[in-house]
């Protein structure tokens, strides 16, 4: 098919879309969700607005009843506050129907980013959050997605202080496996950090999270400033130099932050935060690169790795797939990963 008729094709579904939630494929949520934008002031939205129900639902598990998905009515939140993430806050929920549990991220439309649901949208990667669907009800949009029962790494640094060594070097290669894949696929993260890697229940497994920052990045190579249009920079501590000086950014941003996490993962705190005061975006530009944050008891392949991906060049700087091997031959170097969850807490260095 040609991409006119692709596009009518697109139209005319979310024109059957609206109003409506379905059982659907990714690419009917990716064009229904180009539709929520927030218009900013939500005085105009009149009192259809603020009743309509409609999404597309990924999963049987997850089930629309005369093609409505509710909160209170068909899905319920329970227990707590999972934790917060861009612009959202993250529960648990269960679908009154099957009883299928996972979680949900909810999202006032006025804060909603298209982007945060096309580029995951059709990505299946084992190292990447599976999206479960999402619904638009009145003002707010519900993404619903598969529940990490271990929560998130930055949880998990805020209960042991900081991470072993051979521990950090698996998560961050777990997190440039997915980045590897993202960036593959011309997805850029955006806002890569401990709080976006979710852990399975035993901890062995992570995976990314978090598009609400993310940008789809043309093949083509045309200069691509995150600084402009709608993009909404990620955690201050764990941002390029070139998008805090408004210079051409490609995926090399993420593999940048993926190496400020491993400074947060070694040492239990960001990096820049124990010597500059904010704004830290002056420093990140001027500085070089926060090296002497690495701890001196790190083998020399870990130091190798967290220096090509803290280059302040980005042409200079590793590939995700570059540092993802130089990441596994580190963790060889070091022993492989042995030490266990002893659950002892260690005091920030
Ligand atoms: C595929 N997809 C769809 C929405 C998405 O952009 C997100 C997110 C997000 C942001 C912050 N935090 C969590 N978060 N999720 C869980 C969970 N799934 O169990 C979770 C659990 C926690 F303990 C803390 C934060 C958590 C999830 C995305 O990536």
């Amino acid at each position: 098919k040609n991409t006119s008729d692709t596009l009518s094709m697109d139209e005319f579904l979310v024109d059957a879309l609206k109003g409506n939630v379905i059982l659907g494929e990714p690419r009917n949520l990716a064009c229904l969700a180009k539709t929520w934008k927030g218009d900013g002031s939500s005085s105009k939205a009149c009192l259809q607005e603020i009743n309509e129900n409609e999404g597309v639902l990924l999963t049987e598990k997850l089930k629309a009843v005369d093609y409505e998905y509710r909160e209170e009515v068909h899905w319920t939140k329970c227990q707590g506050l999972l934790g917060t993430g861009s612009f959202g806050e993250v529960y648990k929920m269960e679908d009154k129907q099957t009883g299928f549990q996972c979680a949900a991220k909810k999202v006032q439309v006025e804060h909603f980013r298209a982007e945060e649901l096309t580029t995951c949208a059709g990505v299946t990667h084992a190292k990447v959050l599976p999206l479960y669907g999402a619904v638009k009800e009145g003002l707010w949009v519900t993404i619903f997605m598969k529940l990490m029962e271990g929560g998130s790494l930055g949880q998990l640094l805020k209960q042991c202080g900081y991470l072993p060594e051979d521990r950090a070097l698996d998560y961050l290669s777990q997190t440039l496996e997915a980045l590897e894949y993202l960036h593959a696929h011309n997805v850029l993260h955006g806002d890569v950090k401990a709080d976006n890697v979710l852990l399975s229940g035993d901890r062995s497994h992570a995976v990314l999270c978090d598009f609400g920052h993310a940008a789809q990045l043309h093949p083509d190579g045309i200069r691509n400033c995150l600084t402009t249009g709608d993009y909404v920079p990620g955690t201050e501590t764990h941002l390029a130099p070139e998008i805090v000086m408004g210079k051409h950014c490609d995926f090399k941003v993420d593999v940048w932050s993926s190496c400020c996490m491993m400074l947060h993962l070694l040492n239990g705190y960001h990096p820049w935060t124990q010597y500059y005061n904010h704004p830290l975006c002056l420093k990140i530009a001027k500085e070089p690169p926060p090296l002497r944050e690495i701890p001196p008891s790190c083998h020399p392949s870990t130091v190798q790795v967290i220096t090509s991906g803290l280059e302040k060049e980005p042409t200079k700087r590793a590939s995700a797939a570059e540092l993802r091997m130089k990441t596994c031959k580190a963790l060889k170097q070091v022993g492989g990963l042995k030490s266990s969850w002893s659950g002892e807490y260690r005091e920030p260095r």
